[in-house]
């Protein structure tokens, strides 16, 4: 199943810049294995805002909670998910 996700990241305030560099990079190098697999087919920057969206391609709502859920970032995350289904009128394999 695939699903379209926005995630905005709220950096926490008191924490140490070195600290939250080090859980950014935890959460690239996840990310990367989970594009690397093939589950999280992309991710884009929302142009001026500490924010993305992402298609993930997973077996379902099980799957993807726990993907989230195992974010580095997640605690600092506003997560929202659309589900995606097929259009009649995308071109076979779009
Ligand atoms: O920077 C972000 O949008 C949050 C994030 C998700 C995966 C990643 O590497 O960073």
């Amino acid at each position: 199943m695939l699903y379209l996700v926005r995630m905005d990241v709220t950096p926490p305030r008191d924490m140490p810049e070195e600290e939250f560099s080090r859980i950014k990079a935890r959460e690239k190098e996840y990310a990367l294995g989970l594009q690397r697999d093939g589950r999280w087919r992309h991710i884009w920057r929302v142009v001026g805002q500490y924010s993305n969206y992402s298609i993930f391609d997973v077996s379902g709502n099980d799957e993807l909670h726990q993907i989230l859920q195992d974010l580095p970032l997640y605690p600092y995350m506003t997560i929202a998910v659309t589900p995606l289904a097929a259009h009649p009128s995308a071109l076979p394999g779009q």
